[in-house]
């Protein structure tokens, strides 16, 4: 039996809420009904505990787990306004067990928060569970983490990315640390270039409020893409546990550049034009309600980096996210460098084999050379594909799972938060200088014409 948590969720009225918390943990309760989950909502409107209650029933609901609802049917809602320390403390006497407050509130509003909590009686043991973006480069992220350290111990904050709980970026722990035909092969000398690209069908879909500031790169690559590179690139920790896990994955980003150090080089960013994406008609980012065209908000970024570690320099990683593009298509490609030398006698090109991770649903594919068709000594390209089906919890699931036990592996550390800030600050100001032109691609195309295509 686990221990009782009281799970408080601030921004109870939210789209966060409604549309990805909620339903996780119905799946969560669903699948481990011996959980003991005590859930309280608090926000700044003006609802009652019967409106609260119908968004959490609506929200299980839609996602299947109806019969989840009666382990909490008796959470309540209260207003508050949670950038006042006296709102806070009253929140925080409302508990029983250990309490984790998941901040599922506007970044500026979670700062303000973290700040009018310094002044205020902490519970021992809760947890503080902060939504992306954190900060908005190096310094402020320094600086927010500075307040959470004056707040509860390191392994009790969350900061959130929910690609770490994806089952599909675990599946990379699996396959490349309990395989000998991988372990020995993941290194410089064997493989060519990594890829991380993450395409997306949808458009802005309202979110103009955020993403009109934050755009491609921050809100995937500077957070997502980064994490899910760090998890492949890292040194065989001795254990999963959190300790271990999160040094191994703090110290690829601690060894991460722009490639060349020179970002202008190094990446690329583009916005879309209207068009068809996804079977439905885009505007053109511009038009879409509540953009500013002045930002030059890119809804397409590229960067390539390189891990300047005995096992990967020389390795490009490329990160790739957009919106609006031809296909949902996220995927981590390893390619292998060719062998040194074919036997005469095989015929046909024998380019290194590549290995694919999809990035949802959980699939993997090998291609690898193959001879032995009509000619027996021609190569062909064959694959071998593994569907490895869905993993047991949605991503947020995962990651209130770990919020729930207090286990902090899958959430990402203060130090990385700064390292991947400090990874792409360089990038964000040459964009802002200029030195990188935004190109544009129809929304529903494969991206800018021009641009290489990625294996
Ligand atoms: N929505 C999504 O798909 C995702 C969101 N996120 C992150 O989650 C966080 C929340 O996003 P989202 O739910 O979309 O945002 P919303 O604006 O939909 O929700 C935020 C909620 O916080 C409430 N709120 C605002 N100020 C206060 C305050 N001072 N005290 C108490 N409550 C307050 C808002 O009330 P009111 O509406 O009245 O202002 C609203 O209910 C953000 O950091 C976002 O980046 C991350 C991944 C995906
Ligand atoms: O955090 C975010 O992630 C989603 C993509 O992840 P998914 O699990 O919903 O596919 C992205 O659409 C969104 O812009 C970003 O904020």
């Amino acid at each position: 039996m686990s221990a009782q948590t009281t799970l408080l969720i601030l921004g109870a009225s939210g789209d966060l809420t409604s549309r990805l918390l909620l339903p996780a943990l119905g799946q969560l309760l669903a699948r481990e009904p011996q959980r003991s989950v005590r859930l309280r909502g608090a926000g700044i409107d003006d609802w009652d505990d019967e409106r609260w209650r119908q968004t959490v029933r609506a929200s299980f609901e839609s996602a299947g787990f109806a019969d989840a609802f009666d382990a909490v049917a008796d959470t309540t809602y209260a207003r508050a306004d949670i950038t006042d320390a006296k709102d806070l403390e009253r929140l925080l006497a409302d508990h029983d067990g250990r309490i984790a407050l998941y901040f599922a509130v506007p970044p500026a509003v979670a700062k303000a928060a973290c700040e009018a909590l310094v002044g205020v009686d902490i519970p021992e043991g809760t947890v503080l569970a902060l939504e992306k973006p954190f900060g908005v480069d190096q310094a402020s992220a320094h600086a927010l983490n500075s307040t959470l350290a004056r707040l509860v111990p390191e392994e009790q904050v969350f900061r959130i990315d929910h690609f770490l709980g994806r089952s599909t970026t675990l599946n990379l722990l699996g396959v490349r640390f309990a395989n000998r035909v991988f372990a020995p092969v993941w290194r410089a000398q064997d493989v060519a270039s990594v890829v991380i690209r993450y395409d997306e069908t949808l458009g802005l879909e309202g979110r103009a409020g955020y993403y009109d500031r934050a755009g491609a790169l921050v809100d995937m690559i500077q957070s997502h893409l980064l994490q899910v590179m760090a998890v492949l690139a890292m040194e065989p920790p001795a254990t999963l546990h959190e300790r271990d896990f999160r040094d191994a994955t703090a110290a690829v980003l601690r060894a991460t550049r722009v490639w060349g150090d020179d970002p202008a080089k190094a990446s690329r960013r583009a916005r879309y034009t209207a068009g068809r994406a996804g079977n439905r008609e885009l505007p053109a980012y511009t038009d879409e309600p509540g953009v500013d065209p002045s930002l030059g908000t890119e809804t397409l970024a590229e960067v390539t980096c390189e891990v300047r570690n005995e096992r990967w320099k020389g390795v490009p990683f490329t990160l790739r996210s957009g919106k609006a593009l031809a296909g949902k298509d996220g995927e981590v490609v390893v390619t292998f460098r060719p062998v040194n030398h074919v036997p005469e006698g095989l015929t046909g090109a024998a380019p290194g084999s590549v290995l694919r991770f999809s990035l949802g649903p959980d699939r993997m594919e090998l291609e690898l050379n193959v001879n032995g068709g009509d000619d027996p000594f021609e190569l062909e390209r064959a694959l071998l594909e593994a569907d490895l089906g869905e993993g047991a919890l949605k991503a947020y699931g995962e990651v209130l799972s770990g919020i729930l036990d207090a286990d902090a592996t899958l959430a990402v550390r203060g130090d990385a938060a700064e390292e991947s800030w400090r990874i792409v600050d360089p990038v964000l100001a040459a964009w802002r200088a200029g030195d990188v032109p935004l190109d544009e691609y129809p929304a529903g195309s494969p991206g800018p014409a021009g641009w290489p295509v990625l294996p």
